[in-house]
């Protein structure tokens, strides 16, 4: 990546506390913190600080153990979440110039429906599991103003075709796809907008190791031919090592390195990061 390069997405200490903090716990190196729990009140510390850039056409890895915080900052990113605090600042809207978080949830709406696609680990929480396949990705085109019924259909088949549902199923309801396939639905509807920035929150984790790879080559294929920006999360290396450009590892809610992957691969600086990378051997 050139160093001119504008950010697609740039993150600025972005903060996500669940409890109030009280005086003991809100100096961010007190005794009372156990990680990032405080003893004293119970408040979760779930993102501290947390900085980073996306470049256009980039992959950027974020990976770390359970509880580190990487799934509340997805979150966050799809508003999903409230932040306790920080910014977070898109090229694609308003010249990357208004912090995201302090947007109306209208704005936020928006944001989702027209610069960015999310694909949860948890498909339930990403399609609607009675409509048909095509149904769904017609929702997020309507959620995006579309109106033209033709123009849903065509655009719904041609991203069923790209993603391997067959034809003759693409009026079937997900309830009655295999994991795969449903992660495979929800990658199409989170594309239907041609957003410049996918997210994927664990979007192959509890699948079989076969369809795992399947999906995972799915979504750098896809990534190749569109050129779209993703930030992937998982707590699996092994997946971060197959498809992200860059990385950043998380430990209780802070970043604790970031780098090129094969960087990080190579020559992890961060102890958990040295024990992650020797587990993956
Ligand atoms: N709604 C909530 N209320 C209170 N604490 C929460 C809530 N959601 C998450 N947390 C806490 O925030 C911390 C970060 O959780 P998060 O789910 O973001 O981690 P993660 O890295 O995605 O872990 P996993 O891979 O297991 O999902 C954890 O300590 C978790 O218990």
């Amino acid at each position: 990546m050139a160093e001119f390069e504008v950010p697609v997405l740039s993150i600025k200490n972005l903060q996500k506390q669940y409890g109030p903090g009280c005086t003991h716990c809100q100096n961010g190196e007190s005794p009372s913190l156990v990680k990032n729990y405080c003893q004293v009140c119970g408040t979760v510390y779930a993102c501290r600080d947390v900085s980073f850039d996306v470049f256009p056409g980039e992959v950027l890895g974020i990976v770390g153990e359970s509880g580190s915080g990487k799934s509340t900052l997805m979150q966050c990113l799809y508003f999903d979440q409230e932040v306790t605090g920080g910014g977070a600042y898109l090229a694609d809207y308003e010249n990357g110039e208004k912090n995201l978080f302090q947007e109306s949830s209208q704005q936020q709406r928006y944001i989702r429906n027209n610069i960015m696609g999310k694909v949860y680990q948890n498909p339930l929480l990403g399609l609607k599991m009675n409509f048909s396949s095509i149904g769904n990705i017609a929702e997020k085109l309507i959620a995006a103003g579309h109106q033209h019924v033709g123009l849903m259909e065509s655009r719904g088949t041609e991203l069923l075709d790209k993603v391997n549902i067959p034809v003759h199923r693409r009026k079937e309801a997900p309830k009655n796809f295999s994991g795969g396939m449903q992660q495979r639905v929800q990658i199409a509807k989170a594309l239907s907008n041609r957003p410049p920035l996918l997210l994927l929150d664990e979007v192959t984790t509890g699948l079989d190791l076969s369809v795992q790879a399947s999906v995972l080559d799915l979504i750098k294929s896809l990534q190749r031919e569109l050129n779209i920006s993703i930030v992937l999360v998982s707590h699996d290396l092994g997946v971060i090592r197959m498809l992200a450009d860059r990385t950043i590892v998380m430990l209780e809610g802070k970043v604790i390195e970031q780098g090129v992957t094969d960087q990080i691969l190579e020559d992890p600086q961060h102890r958990y990061t040295q024990q992650l990378v020797h587990s993956l051997l």
